[in-house]
């Protein structure tokens, strides 16, 4: 224990000038696997665009993978998203291109050039996440359990050591949301450090993991039977 990833001291969250978290003392050591959860408007997605470098920390301490949250310039935050896997409710894939095209983009566009190293590193992300015969397939043609297990394969890329994941089952029925929590615990089994977002008590019940509640401006750990 005691190898934090992430923390944050005595720091405030701000959206504009308006103050979403005050006080918020977090500590994520490698290798855990923790919930955000809080109602609607509670600052989970605020807390972790500050974590990502998303918005600014403007009050208190914190680092993560590295990288000092209260000194972060605009110039290293693509250095800080490479150590982190970032996953939205919504997928967000390029509905222009194929799974591989996407795939390929990031890749690209975090500095790799050599095509089969690429193929390679594309043929091992989709593995990890079962889709390894749909690198030929749309966006659109895809289900939205898929389409999330791709997300999560993007986000893999660069061997980021933690994952940010933010509401993943938000926009998925109650059994796809199973499987896309399947692969997210498959991913942690292999040593990485998630920290995922979510409304749903149904996987917090099923796959107990330590969790933190936003709250009244507030961010304090729960213990399960209260989550
Ligand atoms: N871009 C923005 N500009 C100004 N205020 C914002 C912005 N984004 C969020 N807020 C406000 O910050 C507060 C926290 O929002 P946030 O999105 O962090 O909550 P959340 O817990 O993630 O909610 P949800 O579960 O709906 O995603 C809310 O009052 C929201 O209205």
């Amino acid at each position: 224990m005691s190898n934090p990833i992430l923390y944050l001291s005595e720091a405030s969250i701000f959206q504009r000038d308006n103050l979403v978290l005050k006080n918020v003392n977090i500590s994520i050591d490698e290798g855990e696997f923790v919930y955000l959860i809080g109602k609607t408007g509670s600052g989970k997605s605020s807390l972790m665009k500050t974590l990502y470098g998303d918005l600014e920390l403007q009050q208190g301490t914190g680092a993560i993978v590295g990288f000092d949250l209260g000194k972060l310039k605009e110039k290293q935050i693509p250095f800080l998203r490479r150590k982190i896997g970032v996953v939205f409710q919504d997928f967000k894939l390029l509905n222009d291109r194929n799974v591989e095209g996407n795939l390929q983009f990031v890749l690209k566009a975090t500095g790799w050039k050599d095509t089969s190293q690429m193929n390679a590193k594309i043929s091992e992300v989709l593995e990890k996440v079962g889709m390894q015969t749909k690198g030929f397939k749309m966006p659109f043609e895809l289900s939205g359990g898929e389409q999330q297990r791709i997300a999560i394969a993007r986000a893999l890329l660069n061997d980021p050591e933690l994952i940010i994941a933010d509401e993943p089952t938000g926009n998925l029925d109650p059994r796809t949301s199973i499987e896309v929590m399947e692969v997210l615990e498959e991913i942690h089994k292999t040593g990485k450090t998630i920290l995922m977002a979510t409304h749903d008590y149904a996987l917090i019940m099923k796959y107990p993991h330590k969790t933190l509640k936003c709250e009244g401006d507030e961010l304090f750990e729960v213990v399960q039977q209260n989550a």
